[in-house]
């Protein structure tokens, strides 16, 4: 920082020298010392970027960039923060697409089907960390070097040679044990693992003591000297810059020039590439400023001319597009595209090797997934859904000279001649509810139920009459139902085969599915598994790939050369095996211990079950796919159980079954457009 703004004071003393370095620059001297200077074998690049824009939103962060990486040669991309670097990086590597301009690395566009970029051909190190925390060392190097496809000889030998020559502490140490600094150089030693042909650091060297600093440098020198490797790299240490072949200063989207670093230094007599990025800042500001204070209408003067017909965008000096370059045009025949489109075993497998180690190296996460179901499950079963025992209801009894109030469990007779206390118990949540028999009754249902013809007094009087508490509906519905078959006993007992004359002419013959006595716990219980399943699903998922896309780790993966199409089928196998372990216990528990009917097959109710898991997978990637941050996720994940669980239709009913659901979620993962619209899709598809 001070050297920065010596640099800068130096530069703001001496206006005429700006002016004077401006002109020279518009004579085209600069330009022509400049091509003098530039490596030789320019002509095969490494990386090609030609007006390249890139927008986040209505932020214009890369501006119709030109640069080139020569190859076999260390390029030192230098700029502020916040000017784009790490945009131009995740470009190069085809983790951001550009809307306007080319690319090209190693002779192809980043992407293009059958090119190693992404993949074995480049070493990416992002700025974040991008590391498993819960990998160790060895575990890291080892899960890169099953997806770049070495042998375990040959990752063991490169884990070694890392190990030593990055300074690292005990292959078996656990990443989120090692200090700011090793993780940094834990993440360089897996960009460098497979030895790439094109190595793109963002900032290896922060955090990292002067030593080992001038050691990486020491290595990347070496490296190059083959001529097959080529090294791009950011550094906010300007200065160590110097030992870059070519270095590029990059200010508001754009490269304010690009040269071997002794040739800007010289170019600008300073002498340090600080003061040389300075001055051409200030160069910068100068002619931007003369543009701007131009009048309306008015016209440039001489000096100002320095950039007329040239775009900010334009390198003050150094190597722009020459004119008539072409961009390569490539191509790739159909079995390349399909070979290309096809998932790798190798991938899938690395990726499900990783979820299961972390999983290990997780046992209360582990112990979380499997059990939870089982408790909410075994929650259900005892609390909710059993049949309401010692339901207090008050019973007035006119008919008998007793004047006493009886509680009773369900319908007992009872008695109770003063109606006051009993409704005055069910305002103060008592009784459930009060059965009054009028003084007449026995006498007034007799003639009921002989007689053809009787007045209202008798109908009314040779009732029983109850008055409910129904705000509890389910209770009120059972002692409804108990009272009809208390009744039904009565007139059955009283009556014999006479008791038709005063029974409803409604018979409930044997269920077709159930049981007469089905009890509400287990017509709860198969709802509540798959409730369990389907969110328990969603919500470790969309967590878990929210979690990788912050933290760097599917952008890493990326460029290693997985696709998300083996990311998703990865994440689908491992998810089913936890979704097997959670399904085996809950099957355990609901038929075993707490005896739940089962008059069906239990193996369409596993497929079921794991189906009703396979929707939640890939309802939680939809929800992945939309919302960057794991607050919004859990939000979305909580947010929707209501919804889903009260508009849900049966799918059987509506022609969709869970595995159509599931197959529009994972579309939609994989080639999801609009994105945002995607509750509307959930709405439509499933719950409709
Ligand atoms: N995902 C994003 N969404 C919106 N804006 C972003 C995003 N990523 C970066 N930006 C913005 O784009 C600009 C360039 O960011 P970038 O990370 O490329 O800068 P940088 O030169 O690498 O900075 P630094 O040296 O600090 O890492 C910044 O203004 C940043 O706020």
């Amino acid at each position: 920082m001070a050297a920065e703004a010596a640099g800068r004071d130096d530069a703001t003393v001496r206006p005429a020298e700006c002016n004077e370095m401006e002109e020279r620059l518009r004579d085209g001297e600069m330009k022509t010392d400049l091509e003098a200077s530039l490596p030789s074998g320019q002509e095969d690049y490494a990386i090609r970027c030609r007006d390249v824009c890139r927008s986040y939103g209505k932020l214009k962060v890369l501006n119709n960039l030109n640069l080139s990486v020569p190859q076999g040669q260390i390029y030192g991309l230098l700029g502020p923060s916040g000017c784009g670097k790490t945009t131009l990086l995740k470009c190069i590597v085809g983790t951001l697409k550009i809307p306007r301009g080319h690319i090209t690395v190693l002779g192809k566009p980043p992407a293009f089907p059958g090119h190693e970029v992404p993949g074995k051909m480049v070493g990416y190190m992002p700025q974040d960390l991008a590391l498993y925390s819960e990998f160790t060392i060895s575990d890291t190097l080892v899960f890169f070097g099953r997806i770049h496809g070495l042998t375990s000889k040959e990752t063991q030998a490169r884990m070694d040679f890392l190990i030593d020559f990055l300074d690292l502490p005990q292959k078996n140490s656990l990443v989120r044990h090692l200090s700011g600094g090793q993780k940094r150089r834990v993440s360089l030693g897996a960009a460098l693992l497979q030895n790439p042909e094109l190595l793109i650091l963002d900032e290896p060297t922060v955090g990292v003591d002067p030593v080992l600093r001038a050691k990486i440098w020491q290595h990347l020198v070496e490296i190059v000297k083959t001529g097959k490797v080529s090294v791009i790299i950011t550094t906010h240490y300007i200065e160590e810059a110097r030992q870059a072949n070519v270095v590029g200063l990059m200010r508001n989207g754009h490269l304010l020039a690009e040269s071997p670093p002794d040739a800007l230094m010289k170019q600008h007599s300073a002498t340090t590439l600080e003061q040389a990025f300075l001055q051409l800042c200030e160069i910068s500001d100068q002619s931007g400023s003369k543009r701007e204070s131009v009048p309306p209408g008015g016209t440039l003067d001489e000096s100002q001319s320095f950039e007329s017909g040239k775009d900010e965008s334009q390198p003050i000096l150094g190597v722009g597009p020459v004119p008539g370059e072409e961009i390569p045009k490539c191509s790739a025949d159909w079995k390349v595209r399909a070979r290309h489109l096809l998932p790798k075993l190798r991938n899938i497998a690395a990726l499900t090797i990783k979820t299961m180690v972390r999983m290990k190296r997780m046992p209360g996460s582990l112990c979380f997934q499997f059990l939870l179901p089982v408790i909410q499950i075994s929650l259900i079963c005892l609390c909710v859904g059993g049949d309401p025992r010692e339901i207090q209801v008050a019973v007035v009894n006119n008919e008998t000279s007793t004047n006493s109030l009886q509680q009773i469990t369900a319908v007992l007779p009872g008695q109770l001649q003063c109606a006051t206390d009993a409704f005055e118990g069910i305002y103060n949540g008592e009784y459930w509810g009060v059965i009054g028999f009028s003084s007449n009754f026995t006498k007034y249902l007799r003639k009921r139920m002989v007689e053809r013809q009787v007045s209202r007094e008798v109908v009314d009087g040779g009732s029983a009459h109850v008055w409910l508490d129904l705000t509890n509906r389910q209770i009120a519905l059972m002692l409804q139902k108990k009272l009809h078959d208390a009744f039904q006993a009565f007139v059955d007992h009283k009556l014999g085969s006479m008791s038709y004359l005063v029974s409803l002419p409604i018979k409930f013959e044997e269920p077709i599915y159930g049981s007469m006595n089905t009890d509400f716990t287990t017509f709860v219980t198969p709802g509540a598994v798959l409730s369990i399943t389907f969110y328990l699903a969603v919500g470790l998922t969309a967590l878990s790939f929210v979690l990788e896309r912050k933290e760097g780790l599917l952008d890493r993966c990326w460029v290693a050369g997985v696709s998300s199409l083996e990311t998703m089928l990865a994440h689908l196998f491992s998810q089913l095996l936890v979704i097997s372990v959670q399904i085996t216990l809950l099957l355990l528990f609901i038929l075993l211990v707490f005896n739940m009917p089962n008059e069906g097959s239990l193996v369409l109710i596993i497929i079921l079950i794991v189906l009703q898991g396979v929707t939640g997978i890939s309802f939680g990637l939809v929800i992945s796919a939309a919302i960057d941050d794991e607050q919004s996720a859990n939000q979305a994940a909580l947010g929707i159980f209501y919804p889903n669980l009260i508009i849900s239709g049966r799918p059987a009913r509506t022609g969709l079954s869970p595995e159509m659901t599931s197959v529009t979620y994972l579309m939609w993962w994989r080639y999801n457009p609009l994105r945002k619209i995607w509750c509307q899709v959930y709405i439509i598809t499933y719950n409709n």
